[in-house]
């Protein structure tokens, strides 16, 4: 019989890791069948979904020298019970080495692979028995999983200390942060046993230190969202409107805060995606409608100039959130950076459009690559010279003096999350995901 939080974590893991497949791993967590299980299943599966593919660079590296031929091609299902045995051999110490051999073998039969169950057993093994590696590799990707290119553009960009800090960063499990929308909320979350601190920028945020807070009332009736502290602040920086267009919306952490923060305002939320359109529909439904849904692709908008704010959260390579998506440092390739570039550039131009005069549009990625950023955002007001950018350091300093971000929270930003005028959230320094923000106006 094998342990429900590995049979789980087996099945999440082929998935992920099927290339045709564009799943995130941290979606299939939160899949009805993972929240059937008890709270220390769940917990377990987690680990063993987000530790085997943060650490499966590594692990193939310990893998691969112990097959008779390192470059034999396994098949998907032998080559998941391998790296799942792996990471509990070589991370876990609480599992017994029995377990986790014997589990991967019968993953590998229930699989219908029973030619490969010797293979599998016979590599864990061998695996079990070496003496547990103690010298630390030589390089920052190696020492931390990642593919060179990443951390070596990283280093590039940001300087070897906080390359570390992104790297180091991706290897723990993120933080877990949360958005107050109730008055009660905290004292709700407090009586059913969910210890928090206080967010570290935003007055409106919470940390979860223990407990989850998926199962409390207080997050089925609404009253708190989990959101990235990074995601809310963007929002936050958006600010206030009137008429507003949130361009690429769905799944909606964004315009959540936007409702909230603007509660006389039009707000138009869009997307390409229908089915995720719907999803944050069902999740907005209590705001009646203030909110206007529309399926629509942003690239192609033709806009009248009607809107005072326009958020352009826009579809990205997503580095910025690798301790939430570990799979996305296997996904991305060098060259996927160009194309993500010229989306981004023509859904800014085209939202540029919609801006009246002396209106804002917040520009954002979850990304670390300048080409999807500034680049973007420096190409595009070049070819409309009647756009120019607002610089950040003056609308953080409004929200800390309107008590929206907190005074600790004002002196870590402005240390570390400036760069040439806009925001730049770096996973490791902050304690949150990797956001950029630009603000621009029509003059
Ligand atoms: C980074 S996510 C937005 C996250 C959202 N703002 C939030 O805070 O929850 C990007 C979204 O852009 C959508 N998208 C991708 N291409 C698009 C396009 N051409 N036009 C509009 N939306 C697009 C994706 O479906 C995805 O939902």
């Amino acid at each position: 019989m094998i342990a429900p939080a590995r049979s789980i974590a087996f099945e999440i893991l082929l998935y992920v890791t099927d290339t045709d497949t564009n799943a995130h791993s941290d979606e299939l967590l939160r899949d009805p069948q993972v929240n059937a299980l008890s709270a220390q299943d769940r917990a377990l599966a987690t680990t063993l979904v987000m530790g085997t593919l943060r650490w499966q660079l590594q692990l193939d590296a310990h893998i691969r020298p112990l097959l008779a031929r390192p470059d034999t091609k396994l098949s998907p299902a032998a080559e998941t019970a391998l790296r799942l045995g792996a990471f509990q051999l070589l991370h876990l110490d609480r599992i017994p080495p029995h377990a986790a051999i014997g589990e991967s073998v019968e993953l590998t039969r229930r699989a219908g692979e029973h030619f490969a169950t010797g293979l599998v057993n016979a590599v864990l093994r061998k695996l079990a028995k070496a003496p547990k590696p103690t010298a630390v590799p030589s390089s920052l990707a190696g020492e931390f999983a990642h593919p060179a290119w990443l951390a070596e553009r990283w280093a590039r960009n940001y300087g070897e200390p906080a390359a570390r800090a992104i790297c180091a960063f991706d290897q723990q499990p993120a933080p877990v942060t949360i958005r107050l929308a109730h008055p009660e909320a905290e004292a709700s979350l407090a009586a059913a046993g969910i210890e928090l601190a206080p967010g570290d920028f935003l007055s409106a945020a919470r940390r979860v230190l223990s407990g989850d807070v998926a199962r409390t009332k207080a997050f089925r009736d609404g009253w708190i969202r989990i959101q990235d502290e990074g995601s809310q602040l963007v929002a936050e920086l958006a600010g206030q409107g009137s008429r507003i267009l949130d361009a690429c919306a769905a799944p909606g952490g964004k315009t959540a805060i936007l409702v909230e923060r603007n509660p006389e305002a039009h707000l138009t939320a869009a997307d390409i995606n229908r089915r995720r359109l719907d999803s944050m529909r069902r999740n907005l439904s209590a705001c009646g409608d203030r909110v206007r849904f529309a399926v629509q692709d942003a690239a192609a908008m033709t806009l009248e100039p009607e809107y005072d704010l326009i958020l352009c959260d826009v579809p990205c390579s997503g580095t910025g959130t690798i301790a939430r998506n570990p799979e996305i440092r296997f996904r991305l390739a060098a060259g996927d950076l160009a194309r993500h570039s010229q989306r981004q550039r023509r859904i800014l131009a085209a939202a540029l459009t919609g801006l009246a005069p002396g209106g804002r549009l917040v520009y954002s990625t979850c990304s670390l690559e300048p080409e999807e950023n500034e680049q973007v955002v420096d190409a595009v007001l070049a070819a409309h010279p009647s756009y120019e950018r607002i610089p950040i350091s003056a609308e953080l300093a409004a929200l800390a003096v309107s008590g929206r971000i907190h005074a600790e929270g004002a002196a870590a930003l402005a240390a570390h999350a400036l760069r040439d005028g806009c925001l730049r959230t770096i996973p490791g320094i902050l304690n949150c995901d990797g956001f950029f923000a630009a603000i621009l106006t029509r003059s």
